[in-house]
């Protein structure tokens, strides 16, 4: 554990005294909050894979090998961006980028908890499972952090596959396999993504701009980027409603994908007008859709599982 950031004096004269990096320093770099959404897709895919309940080992051997799969994507952003995250302020303080924990020790956790999550995966859940959880895994450090964050706008639709994965790690971990189903749920989080983020970009994008990350508001400004939203807002929903139908799921799945998706569509709308109308970007109308684009995500999954569970 490293000790090479200092607290300042305490009083004149008096000893500077050294910070340690505690549990909850090492927490914060797996990135607790966003996991908790990934999870939550891992999860419910897993109902939705069974049709019924997944068995209580296996929801806790994928909870815990899921969160350490991404916890450990989460460690090697940090320590990868930490120059970047340094001079943001949002990210300043993440204990890569303040010193408080060194790269080594950083990437020896990050490093643990991925073998971790794959023996994990491979020994009580499937090897298929063990295998899409790396993939994401490499997804989100080598091709979004290390290749294309810092390269192209197109970083978020093509790095955000990386997000995708989780549903693929819990439905492998109940059948051994994957269906047709499983990369409908791959794809209806590879089009959200760009809705998600987008909308968060377009609140912080003068932070990108300093740090030189080429984030789609920076490069093309606000108007194509609310088009786009739109666009992938529409792609969301179109693919949303194709499960239904294939017959992989009933109505109350289809009644609750088209509510939700009118109200992602009236969003992203509500957005694309007033930023068209030649309006500054205003948290008014940016947050609620980012809020409400991971409302969107865990009900839309939550749907799906309660109707392959109970109805299908
Ligand atoms: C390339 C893909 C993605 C990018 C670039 C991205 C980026 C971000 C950023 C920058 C934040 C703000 C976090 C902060 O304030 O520290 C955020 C928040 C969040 N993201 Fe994403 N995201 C992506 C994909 C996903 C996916 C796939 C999920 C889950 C399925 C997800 C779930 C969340 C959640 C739950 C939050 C809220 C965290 C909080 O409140 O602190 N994100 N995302
Ligand atoms: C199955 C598996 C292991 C999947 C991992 C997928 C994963 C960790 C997705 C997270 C997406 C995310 C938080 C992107 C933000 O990165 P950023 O670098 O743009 O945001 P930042 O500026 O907040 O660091």
């Amino acid at each position: 554990m490293t000790v090479d950031r200092m607290t300042p004096p305490s009083g004149v004269g008096q000893p500077v005294r050294p910070v340690r990096a505690t549990w909850r320093d090492y927490l914060a770099l797996t990135k607790p909050k966003v996991i908790s959404l990934l999870l939550w897709t891992t999860l419910t895919a897993m109902f939705m894979a069974a049709r019924g309940w997944p068995g209580l080992w296996l929801l806790i051997v994928v909870s815990l090998a899921g969160y350490a799969s991404a916890g450990s994507a989460g460690v090697f952003n940090m320590i990868i961006d930490r120059d970047i995250d340094l001079k943001m302020k949002r990210t300043a303080g993440r204990p890569t980028s303040s010193g408080l924990i060194s790269t080594r020790d950083a990437a020896i956790f990050g490093s643990a908890l991925q073998v971790l999550s794959f023996v994990m995966l491979w020994v009580w859940a499937t090897p298929l499972s063990a295998w899409m959880s790396l993939a994401g895994f490499l997804t989100y450090v080598v091709v979004y952090t290390l290749w294309l964050k810092r390269h192209t706008w197109h970083n978020i639709v093509l790095g955000g596959a990386a997000g995708c994965f989780p549903p693929l790690v819990g439905w492998a971990a109940v059948t051994g396999d994957l269906n047709l189903f499983a990369w409908f749920l791959f794809a209806i989080i590879f089009f959200w993504t760009p809705v998600h983020f987008w909308a968060l970009a377009l609140m912080i994008k003068e932070e990108y701009r300093q740090v030189g990350v080429p984030m789609l508001p920076v490069v093309h400004g606000d108007r194509l980027t609310v088009a786009q939203i739109g666009l992938y807002a529409i792609y969301t929903v179109v693919l949303s409603l194709m499960p239904v139908f294939l017959q992989e799921v009933g109505w109350l799945y289809f009644l609750s994908a088209l509510i939700l998706g009118g109200l992602l569509l009236q969003r992203s709308w509500k957005l694309y007008r007033h930023v068209m109308a030649g309006h500054q970007v205003e948290r008014r109308v940016a947050v609620p859709l980012y809020l409400y684009s991971m409302l969107y995500l865990a009900l839309l999954f939550v749907a799906g599982a309660v109707d392959r569970v109970l109805i299908g």
